[in-house]
């Protein structure tokens, strides 16, 4: 099972780091899966041997992108994320930031697209605390949900 709580969630990655895997995570909304997801996901799972994704709930959705999102339900959003080769592990995550999973975690690798600068990221400073590193994978143009939800209203 790819989808995990948190007190699973724990439990595996101590599992993992026991037998030496590196862990790589990485955070976001993933409302409408589109290639610059897909291609994300790919570069960072490439990253070291298991990659985890904290997935925001709706609720820390709505408070970040608007009322009107998300437009796919987090049961959804993770299903599709845990369909995906390049994911190995998905958690679902309340706050309105990934830092809380990081403190757990402690990923050797923490990743965010290249449309977010290193100082931008309160995950990655907790990351350089235990010594941790982030990587930025660049962003492909013109991909995002926002940009699919303006075409389909038109
Ligand atoms: N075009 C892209 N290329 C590479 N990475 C991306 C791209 N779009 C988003 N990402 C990365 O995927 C993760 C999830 O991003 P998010 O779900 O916010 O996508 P989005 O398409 O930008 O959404 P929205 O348009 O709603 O803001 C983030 O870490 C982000 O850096
Ligand atoms: O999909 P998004 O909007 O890229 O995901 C957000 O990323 C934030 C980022 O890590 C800076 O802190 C994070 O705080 C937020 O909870 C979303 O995961």
């Amino acid at each position: 099972m790819k989808i995990l709580k948190s007190d699973q969630l724990a439990a595996a990655v101590a599992a993992m780091k026991a037998a030496g895997k590196t862990i790589v995570f990485t955070n976001g909304c993933f409302d409408i899966l589109h290639a610059g997801h897909v291609r994300y996901l790919t570069a960072a799972r490439k990253l070291g041997d298991c990659l985890v994704v904290g997935l925001n709930s709706d609720q820390s959705v709505r408070c970040l992108k608007g009322p009107n999102r998300p437009v796919n339900p987090q049961e959804d959003r993770a299903e599709v994320l845990a369909g995906l080769s390049a994911v190995d592990i998905v958690t679902i995550f309340e706050e309105q930031t990934a830092e809380e999973l990081v403190r757990r975690i402690k990923p050797a690798v923490y990743v965010k697209g290249g449309d977010y600068q290193e100082d931008q990221l309160p995950e990655a400073r907790l990351a350089a605390q235990y010594g941790g590193k982030t990587v930025l994978i660049p962003a492909v143009p013109g991909r995002s949900s926002s940009n699919i939800i303006k075409k389909i209203k038109g």
